[in-house]
């Protein structure tokens, strides 16, 4: 850093900056590190940091918020891209896009920024939501929520955290400082994240995963929900009753009851399917590489785990359905597929969860097999219309939702 002075008959400002590289300064020393800065007679302070934990960009905010100078205060990398896109919210004096096609490394581009995000709208009003996951960034989540949040006049951001460690950041975040609103929960968290919930809704204590949490305004507290196991199942039965799969005459029944359901993972994803799926009366078949997670859901769906070696020549009964919840196909590694291509033709519908790619090889394979598929895609847009009704107390515009995944999947 280098003292600087100012000429004070020229119209230029000035900024002092400084790049931490390696492990983020604690607050106190951030703050002294802010101070000598601003001893400097600098106009703008400009200060970079290279977070190794999305737990360091709490005291960005917190300088942000503070900070009498004007300050440029961000974090590069993945686990800073909430540092760079709320910057308005805690008053930052500037936003940093870079350029498409001549990217700064660790820096979103600036189309991004405005396309994505509408960082010009966010004030310090604007409410946080987030999508806590690892990885988060193949998610489509923000390029769904943002838009529909602008459609029905909440306002409301949606970014991706890329969270390492769950009790530090909820011990990190849940300072009403920062104004959380609430969250999306990803893999591989969905479990894990339960005991953070200060509640638990029913439905997913039931099934032992959330996909949804909301602070609730009356008390701060934070309410876990579970909108993946609807969103999977209905997308399940629909493609059933569309291509005329029904059971006899009575309409009430799941086109599901008394089938077999073969799932592939028994993580938070497929807990949601396999609770879903026996709540439908179809009976319940899980292969997991974890065999005592596997034996576990089972023993809560009465149905039956299966050693994970068996998967590769297991032959269901003839109508069966196979879901995957194993991030097995997901970009970029695309090529995988959680059972042996042959068994595929046994099967009556395959589901994966995976929705990047849309079409994943499972999918791709199974149709070639004669199956009727379901892609992870409708998964996401019914769970997300789910979590939109929850994140802003309106009902979510489900055709604006479809059309942008239509359009941008
Ligand atoms: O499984 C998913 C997908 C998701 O993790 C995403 O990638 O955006 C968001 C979660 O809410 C949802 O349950």
């Amino acid at each position: 850093m280098e003292e600087l002075k100012m000429n004070c008959h020229s119209g230029s400002k000035v900024i002092v900056s400084c790049y931490v590289n390696g492990v983020t300064p604690l607050e106190e020393d951030l703050n002294r590190l802010v101070m000598s800065m601003q001893s400097t007679g600098a106009d703008i302070i400009k200060l970079v940091i290279n977070a190794t934990n999305i737990t360091e960009i709490s005291r960005i905010f917190h300088l942000l918020s503070h900070c009498q100078v004007p300050l440029i205060a961000y974090s590069i990398g993945e686990r800073g891209l909430i540092s760079q896109i709320l910057c308005p919210k805690f008053g930052g004096f500037l936003v940093y896009g870079s350029m498409e096609g001549n990217s700064v490394p660790g820096l979103p581009t600036l189309e991004n920024l405005r396309q994505a995000y509408k960082v010009e709208d966010i004030d310090e009003d604007t409410k946080v939501f987030g999508l806590i996951s690892k990885p988060v960034g193949h998610s489509k989540g923000p390029l769904l929520h943002n838009p529909t949040f602008r459609r029905v006049k909440y306002n409301a951001i949606y970014v991706p955290m890329f969270v390492d460690d769950l009790k530090d950041f909820f011990s990190v975040y849940s300072s009403p400082e920062f104004e959380f609103a609430g969250f999306s929960v990803g893999f591989p968290y969905k479990e894990a994240v339960v005991e953070f919930c200060d509640e638990v809704h029913p439905l997913a204590k039931a099934i032992g995963a959330v996909n949804t949490i909301i602070r609730r305004s009356s008390d701060g507290k934070w309410v876990g929900y579970n909108t993946d196991r609807e969103a999977s199942i209905t997308a399940i039965e629909d493609a059933l009753k569309h291509r005329g799969c029904t059971n006899g005459e009575t309409s009430f029944d799941s086109p599901l009851a008394g089938k077999q359901f073969v799932l592939a993972g028994a993580g938070g994803a497929g807990r949601a399917l396999a609770v879903g799926a026996k709540s439908r009366g179809a009976r319940v078949v899980i292969f997991d590489i974890d065999f005592e997670r596997a034996k576990t859901l089972a023993h809560e769906v009465s149905g039956e785990a299966r050693p994970f070696e068996e998967v590769f020549n297991f032959h269901p009964e003839k109508g069966a359905i196979l879901a995957n919840a194993t991030p097995l196909g997901m970009h970029p590694n695309t090529d995988r597929i959680p059972v042996a291509e042959v068994t595929l033709q046994d099967y009556r519908l395959v589901f994966d969860s995976v929705y990047t790619p849309r079409k994943t090889r499972l999918l791709k394979d199974a149709e070639a097999a004669g199956a009727i598929i379901v892609s992870g895609v409708e998964m996401f847009l019914r769970q997300a219309i789910g979590q939109l009704n929850l994140f802003t107390g309106k009902e979510a515009p489900e055709e604006f939702m479809r059309d942008i995944i239509l359009a941008k999947f």
